[in-house]
C-alpha cells in the first residue's frame, strides 16, 4: 500500500507545500488527524468487505475510490489544507451514502451515516457558514434520495436486509463512539498543555513568575515552614554582549540544570524574570536553607558551562535567602530575599546572603566567599 502511495505523496508535497498553522488551528489539526486513519480502517475491514459480500459491484467500486480519496485526503490534511481535506472526506462520505440507499433503499441503516457526515461537519475547522451549507446540502440530497426512492430495496432477502441494518448500526455506533473519544483525548490533551505552557517558562521549563508567586502565596498560606530564595546569575549581560543572546540563553538552561540537580521534587523553582530565579524549599528553617543555597552556588560555579563555540565559561550566582517569619507578607518576604540578594551582589557577587545586611552574621557570611569575576572563560 505504502508502495502505491509513495509517489502520489511524492506528487502531493510538490503540488501542496506544508503550510504552517496559526496556534488556533492546531485543536482542529488533533481532532481531525486520526479522523483519517479510523474513515481508513472502515474502509477496509468493514465497507469493502459488506459490498464485496454483497455482491455489489458498484458500491465496491465507491469503497475502493472512497478509499484512495480518503487516503488523499489525509495527505491534504497533514500539510496543513484542513478545508479542503474535509471537504473532501464529507463529498466522499455522501456519495457513498446516497449510492448504497440508491442501491438498497431505505430502512437498511445506510441513512444513518447522514449523522455521522454531521457530526464531522460540524467539528471541522471549516467556517460557520460553510458548516451550514454542507451540512443543509447533505441533508437535502439525503431526503431527496430517501423520498425519491422509499424504502425500495427490495433487492435483499429479508435475513440479509437485516444483517446489513446491524452491521450499519454498529458500525456508525462504533465511529460515533470512537470520534467522541478522539474529542475528549484531545481536549484532555490541550487543556494540559495550555495548562503547561500558562505556568511555565518556555525557555527553561521551569514555573514562569506569575505561577512561581502563586506558590510562594501557597505555601505561605498552607503555613507549614518554608524558605525562600532569590538567584541571580552574576554579569550574565556579559555572556550576551560577548558570545550572543543564543548562547545567553543555553547559559540560563545550563543554570537551571544545576538548581534542579540540587533541589528536591516538592522544592519550587521559578524564573522570577531575565536571569533572576525564585526558588521554596518546603520545611526548612532559614539555617538549612543557607545550607541548600550555598549548595547550589557552589555546584553553578564548580560546573563550567560548556559553550558550543566558544570553549568553557565559568558562570556564578548570587542568592538572597529569606523565611516567612522575617516578613508581614509575600510582598515583603520576597522584597527581603530580593534586598538580600543585592547585597550578596554588592558584596562581590557569587555569594549567599541569608542575614540582615548589616549583622555581624552578614559580614561573616560575605567573608567567606572569593571575590568572583563571573563569567570567566577557562
Ligand atoms: N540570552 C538571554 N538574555 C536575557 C534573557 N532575559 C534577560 N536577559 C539579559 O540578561 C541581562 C541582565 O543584565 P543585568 O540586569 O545588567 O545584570 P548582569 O549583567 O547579570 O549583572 P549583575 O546582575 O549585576 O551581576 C540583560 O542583558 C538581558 O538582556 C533571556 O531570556 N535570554
Amino acid at each position: 500500500m505504502r508502495g502505491i502511495f509513495r509517489p502520489l505523496q511524492a506528487r502531493l508535497a510538490r503540488m501542496l507545500p506544508v503550510r504552517a498553522l496559526p496556534p488556533e488551528r492546531q485543536r482542529y489539526f488533533h481532532t481531525l488527524s486520526r479522523l483519517y486513519l479510523i474513515a481508513i480502517i472502515t474502509y477496509v475491514v468493514d465497507l469493502i468487505p459488506l459490498f464485496w459480500l454483497l455482491g455489489s459491484r458498484r458500491l465496491l467500486a465507491v469503497s475502493l475510490v472512497g478509499l484512495a480519496v480518503t487516503l488523499v485526503a489525509r495527505e491534504i490534511h497533514r500539510r496543513g489544507y484542513m478545508s479542503s481535506a474535509v471537504l473532501l472526506l464529507l463529498g466522499m462520505m455522501t456519495v457513498h451514502m446516497l449510492s448504497a440507499l440508491q442501491v438498497y433503499g431505505s430502512g437498511r441503516g445506510f441513512e444513518l451515516y447522514f449523522a455521522l457526515t454531521l457530526l464531522i461537519t460540524y467539528i471541522s475547522a471549516l467556517d460557520q457558514r460553510l458548516k451550514w451549507l454542507v451540512s443543509t446540502g447533505v441533508l437535502t440530497l439525503t431526503a431527496w434520495q430517501l423520498v425519491r426512492d422509499g424504502a425500495s430495496g427490495g433487492m435483499l432477502a429479508p435475513g440479509v436486509a437485516n444483517a446489513v441494518l446491524v452491521v450499519n448500526l454498529a458500525t456508525v455506533s462504533v465511529l460515533f463512539g470512537v470520534i467522541l473519544r478522539q474529542l475528549e483525548g484531545v481536549t484532555e490533551r490541550l487543556e494540559v498543555s495550555y495548562r503547561r505552557q500558562a505556568n511555565h517558562d518556555a525557555l527553561t521549563g521551569v514555573y514562569n513568575r506569575r505561577a512561581a508567586l502563586k506558590a510562594v502565596e501557597r505555601a505561605q498560606f498552607d503555613g507549614a515552614p518554608f524558605a525562600l530564595l532569590m538567584l541571580d546569575i552574576d554579569h550574565f549581560k556579559r555572556i550576551n554582549d560577548t558570545y550572543g543572546h543564543k548562547c545567553g540563553d543555553r547559559a540560563l538552561c545550563h543554570v537551571v540544570e544545576c538548581l534542579r540537580l540540587n533541589l528536591r521534587d516538592e522544592d519550587m523553582l521559578g524564573r522570577y524574570g531575565g536571569e533572576e530565579f525564585i526558588a521554596v524549599l518546603q520545611g526548612m528553617d532559614r539555617e538549612e536553607a543557607m545550607g541548600v543555597a550555598r549548595r547550589l552556588r557552589a555546584c553553578v560555579s564548580d560546573t563550567p558551562y560548556e559553550t558550543q563555540s566558544h570553549g568553557t565559561l565559568s558562570l556564578t550566582v548570587s542568592i538572597g535567602v529569606a523565611v516567612p517569619r522575617e516578613a508581614a507578607d509575600l510582598d515583603a518576604l520576597v522584597a527581603l530575599a530580593d534586598q538580600r540578594l543585592y547585597a550578596a551582589k554588592r558584596s562581590g557577587r557569587n555569594r549567599v546572603c541569608g542575614h540582615d545586611i548589616e549583622s555581624p552574621a552578614a559580614r561573616e557570611a560575605m567573608r567567606e566567599m572569593p571575590l568572583a569575576f563571573a563569567p570567566s572563560r577557562s
